[in-house]
Protein backbone atom coordinates (compact mmCIF):
# COMPACT_ATOMS: atom_id res chain seq x y z
CA UNK A 1 0.00 0.00 0.00
CA UNK A 2 1.42 3.52 -0.88
CA UNK A 3 3.26 4.68 2.69
CA UNK A 4 1.22 8.04 2.44
CA UNK A 5 -2.06 6.82 2.34
CA UNK A 6 -1.00 4.30 5.32
CA UNK A 7 0.01 7.05 7.58
CA UNK A 8 -2.84 9.04 6.68
CA UNK A 9 -5.37 5.61 7.57
CA UNK A 10 -2.94 5.21 10.90
CA UNK A 11 -3.97 9.29 12.87
CA UNK A 12 -7.55 9.17 11.17
CA UNK A 13 -8.95 10.90 14.13
CA UNK A 14 -6.32 9.46 16.65
CA UNK A 15 -4.33 11.26 19.47
CA UNK A 16 -0.90 12.24 18.35
CA UNK A 17 1.32 13.18 21.52
CA UNK A 18 3.56 15.73 20.70
CA UNK A 19 7.60 14.82 22.67
CA UNK A 20 9.57 17.73 22.75
CA UNK A 21 11.61 19.33 25.70
CA UNK A 22 13.64 21.56 24.14
CA UNK A 23 17.37 22.32 25.72
CA UNK A 24 16.38 24.85 28.96
CA UNK A 25 13.47 22.27 29.83
CA UNK A 26 13.64 19.96 32.84
CA UNK A 27 13.29 16.83 30.23
CA UNK A 28 15.57 17.76 27.75
CA UNK A 29 17.22 14.29 26.11
CA UNK A 30 16.41 11.36 23.40
CA UNK A 31 16.12 8.83 26.12
CA UNK A 32 13.28 10.40 28.21
CA UNK A 33 11.61 11.53 24.66
CA UNK A 34 11.69 7.83 24.00
CA UNK A 35 10.43 6.83 27.02
CA UNK A 36 7.35 9.64 26.57
CA UNK A 37 6.76 8.31 23.45
CA UNK A 38 6.24 4.89 24.86
CA UNK A 39 4.36 5.27 27.26
CA UNK A 40 1.70 7.69 24.61
CA UNK A 41 2.06 4.14 22.48
CA UNK A 42 0.87 2.40 25.54
CA UNK A 43 -1.63 4.93 26.13
CA UNK A 44 -3.26 4.42 22.81
CA UNK A 45 -1.20 7.25 21.07
CA UNK A 46 -1.27 6.60 17.09
CA UNK A 47 1.73 8.58 15.91
CA UNK A 48 4.06 10.91 17.96
CA UNK A 49 5.62 14.39 17.04
CA UNK A 50 9.43 15.09 18.24
CA UNK A 51 11.60 17.42 17.97
CA UNK A 52 16.23 17.33 15.96
CA UNK A 53 17.69 14.18 14.80
CA UNK A 54 18.48 12.20 18.15
CA UNK A 55 15.25 12.62 19.64
CA UNK A 56 13.75 11.34 16.57
CA UNK A 57 16.23 8.25 16.24
CA UNK A 58 15.76 7.33 19.60
CA UNK A 59 11.88 7.23 19.48
CA UNK A 60 12.15 5.33 16.62
CA UNK A 61 14.23 2.99 18.35
CA UNK A 62 11.37 2.61 21.24
CA UNK A 63 8.16 2.12 19.64
CA UNK A 64 6.46 1.79 16.15
CA UNK A 65 4.60 4.70 15.43
CA UNK A 66 4.81 6.96 12.49
CA UNK A 67 6.36 10.30 13.32
CA UNK A 68 5.98 13.87 12.62
CA UNK A 69 9.54 15.21 12.77
CA UNK A 70 10.83 18.72 13.05
CA UNK A 71 13.99 20.48 14.08
CA UNK A 72 13.59 23.86 15.89
CA UNK A 73 16.36 25.69 14.97
CA UNK A 74 16.82 30.16 15.13
CA UNK A 75 17.97 31.92 12.76
CA UNK A 76 18.80 35.63 12.77
CA UNK A 77 16.80 37.10 10.12
CA UNK A 78 13.55 34.90 10.29
CA UNK A 79 11.21 34.47 13.19
CA UNK A 80 10.50 31.08 11.67
CA UNK A 81 12.23 28.12 13.81
CA UNK A 82 9.95 25.15 13.23
CA UNK A 83 12.24 23.22 10.18
CA UNK A 84 13.32 26.77 8.72
CA UNK A 85 15.38 25.20 5.99
CA UNK A 86 16.30 22.21 3.78
CA UNK A 87 19.23 21.73 6.12
CA UNK A 88 16.40 20.72 9.15
CA UNK A 89 14.36 18.76 6.11
CA UNK A 90 17.44 16.53 5.65
CA UNK A 91 17.73 16.26 9.16
CA UNK A 92 14.32 15.02 10.03
CA UNK A 93 14.50 12.81 7.03
CA UNK A 94 17.72 11.52 7.43
CA UNK A 95 16.46 10.26 11.31
CA UNK A 96 13.39 8.52 9.76
CA UNK A 97 10.51 10.73 10.47
CA UNK A 98 7.96 9.85 8.22
CA UNK A 99 5.54 13.46 8.51
CA UNK A 100 8.21 16.85 8.46
CA UNK A 101 6.33 19.18 9.95
CA UNK A 102 7.34 22.85 8.58
CA UNK A 103 6.62 26.53 9.41
CA UNK A 104 4.06 27.37 6.40
CA UNK A 105 3.30 31.13 7.97
CA UNK A 106 3.68 34.31 5.44
CA UNK A 107 6.63 35.53 7.50
CA UNK A 108 9.87 35.97 6.00
CA UNK A 109 11.97 32.73 5.75
CA UNK A 110 15.49 32.58 6.78
CA UNK A 111 17.87 34.16 3.43
CA UNK A 112 14.27 35.30 2.20
CA UNK A 113 13.73 31.98 1.03
CA UNK A 114 10.23 31.05 -0.63
CA UNK A 115 8.19 28.32 1.10
CA UNK A 116 6.67 27.53 -2.52
CA UNK A 117 10.35 26.90 -2.94
CA UNK A 118 11.30 24.67 -0.55
CA UNK A 119 8.08 22.38 -1.01
CA UNK A 120 9.38 21.75 -4.87
CA UNK A 121 12.68 20.70 -3.19
CA UNK A 122 11.32 18.66 -1.26
CA UNK A 123 9.21 17.04 -3.07
CA UNK A 124 12.61 16.34 -5.53
CA UNK A 125 14.84 15.08 -2.89
CA UNK A 126 12.81 13.22 -0.54
CA UNK A 127 9.44 12.25 -2.45
CA UNK A 128 7.99 9.84 0.09
CA UNK A 129 8.24 12.39 2.87
CA UNK A 130 4.62 13.42 4.03
CA UNK A 131 4.78 17.61 4.97
CA UNK A 132 2.21 18.60 7.17
CA UNK A 133 2.03 22.48 6.77
CA UNK A 134 2.26 24.39 10.68
CA UNK A 135 0.23 27.63 10.44
CA UNK A 136 -1.26 30.44 12.10
CA UNK A 137 -4.18 31.74 9.88
CA UNK A 138 -6.81 30.01 7.91
CA UNK A 139 -5.19 32.00 4.86
CA UNK A 140 -1.88 30.41 5.55
CA UNK A 141 -3.62 27.18 5.59
CA UNK A 142 -5.17 27.34 2.00
CA UNK A 143 -2.03 28.62 0.73
CA UNK A 144 -0.01 25.80 1.87
CA UNK A 145 -2.76 23.51 0.61
CA UNK A 146 -2.18 24.96 -2.82
CA UNK A 147 1.76 24.26 -3.37
CA UNK A 148 1.34 20.55 -2.24
CA UNK A 149 1.48 20.15 1.63
CA UNK A 150 -0.17 17.02 2.36
CA UNK A 151 -1.67 17.96 5.66
CA UNK A 152 -1.98 20.91 7.95
CA UNK A 153 -1.87 21.97 11.35
CA UNK A 154 -3.36 24.52 13.61
CA UNK A 155 0.26 24.51 15.34
CA UNK A 156 1.34 28.13 14.77
CA UNK A 157 -2.22 29.86 15.81
CA UNK A 158 -1.08 32.01 19.27
CA UNK A 159 2.37 32.16 18.18
CA UNK A 160 2.55 34.85 15.61
CA UNK A 161 2.59 38.40 16.07
CA UNK A 162 -0.76 39.10 14.16
CA UNK A 163 -2.30 35.92 16.18
CA UNK A 164 -0.75 36.75 19.78
CA UNK A 165 -4.84 37.40 21.02
CA UNK A 166 -5.98 34.24 20.13
CA UNK A 167 -7.16 31.99 23.05
CA UNK A 168 -6.54 28.51 22.66
CA UNK A 169 -7.33 26.08 21.66
CA UNK A 170 -8.64 28.12 18.47
CA UNK A 171 -11.26 25.14 17.71
CA UNK A 172 -13.23 27.78 15.37
CA UNK A 173 -9.98 28.37 13.21
CA UNK A 174 -9.98 24.67 12.84
CA UNK A 175 -13.22 24.00 11.86
CA UNK A 176 -12.76 27.10 9.50
CA UNK A 177 -9.80 25.42 7.88
CA UNK A 178 -12.20 21.82 7.52
CA UNK A 179 -14.34 23.55 5.47
CA UNK A 180 -12.18 25.55 3.20
CA UNK A 181 -9.57 23.10 2.42
CA UNK A 182 -9.54 18.92 1.41
CA UNK A 183 -6.47 18.19 2.88
CA UNK A 184 -6.40 16.72 5.92
CA UNK A 185 -6.52 19.16 9.13
CA UNK A 186 -5.15 18.74 12.37
CA UNK A 187 -6.02 20.05 15.96
CA UNK A 188 -3.21 21.29 17.61
CA UNK A 189 -2.44 24.61 20.13
CA UNK A 190 -3.58 24.46 23.34
CA UNK A 191 -5.45 21.27 23.97
CA UNK A 192 -5.74 20.40 28.08
CA UNK A 193 -8.52 18.39 28.44
CA UNK A 194 -10.54 15.81 26.83
CA UNK A 195 -13.28 17.46 26.22
CA UNK A 196 -11.47 19.73 23.56
CA UNK A 197 -10.28 16.75 21.74
CA UNK A 198 -13.60 15.39 21.49
CA UNK A 199 -14.68 19.12 20.19
CA UNK A 200 -12.15 19.16 17.66
CA UNK A 201 -13.06 15.95 16.13
CA UNK A 202 -16.56 17.15 16.03
CA UNK A 203 -15.61 20.44 14.08
CA UNK A 204 -13.37 18.01 11.84
CA UNK A 205 -10.30 17.62 12.77
CA UNK A 206 -8.71 14.56 11.35
CA UNK A 207 -6.41 14.16 14.72
CA UNK A 208 -5.94 16.07 17.80
CA UNK A 209 -1.76 16.85 18.97
CA UNK A 210 -1.63 16.83 22.26
CA UNK A 211 1.76 18.13 23.34
CA UNK A 212 2.18 20.50 26.83
CA UNK A 213 -0.39 18.87 28.95
CA UNK A 214 1.02 15.23 28.49
CA UNK A 215 4.77 15.36 28.50
CA UNK A 216 5.59 19.39 30.34
CA UNK A 217 5.30 18.11 33.59
CA UNK A 218 6.29 21.66 34.50
CA UNK A 219 3.98 23.28 32.81
CA UNK A 220 1.10 20.33 34.29
CA UNK A 221 2.07 21.03 37.52
CA UNK A 222 1.45 24.49 37.24
CA UNK A 223 -1.75 24.11 36.13
CA UNK A 224 -2.29 22.34 39.75
CA UNK A 225 -0.68 25.24 41.60
CA UNK A 226 -1.88 28.00 40.29
CA UNK A 227 -5.35 26.49 40.67
CA UNK A 228 -4.82 25.34 44.32
CA UNK A 229 -3.68 29.20 45.09
CA UNK A 230 -6.64 30.21 43.23
CA UNK A 231 -8.31 29.09 46.42
CA UNK A 232 -6.09 31.42 48.84
C1 LIG B 1 4.26 26.87 19.02
C2 LIG B 1 5.24 25.73 19.01
O1 LIG B 1 6.43 25.95 18.93
N1 LIG B 1 4.73 24.48 19.13
C3 LIG B 1 5.59 23.33 19.16
C4 LIG B 1 5.51 22.62 17.90
O2 LIG B 1 6.04 21.61 17.62
C5 LIG B 1 5.48 22.50 20.41
O3 LIG B 1 6.25 23.15 21.39
C6 LIG B 1 4.07 22.22 21.00
O4 LIG B 1 4.24 21.51 22.18
C7 LIG B 1 3.16 21.43 20.08
O5 LIG B 1 2.76 22.25 19.00
C8 LIG B 1 1.88 20.90 20.76
O6 LIG B 1 1.15 21.94 21.30
P1 LIG B 1 0.75 21.94 22.86
O7 LIG B 1 2.01 21.73 23.61
O8 LIG B 1 0.11 23.30 23.13
O9 LIG B 1 -0.22 20.80 23.06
Amino acid sequence: MNRKKEITDIIRTGLIVSCQALSHEPLHSSFIMAKMSLAAYEGGAVCIRANSYEDIKAIKEEVDLPIIGLVKRDYDDSPIYITPTMREVREVAEAGAEVVAIDATHRIRPKGELLVDMVKQIKTAFPSLYMMADVATLEEAIYAESIGFDLVSSTLNGYTEYTMTSVLPNLDLVEAMTQSLSIPVIAEGGIWDYQDTRKALEKGAYAVVVGTAITRPQEITKKFVSAMKELL
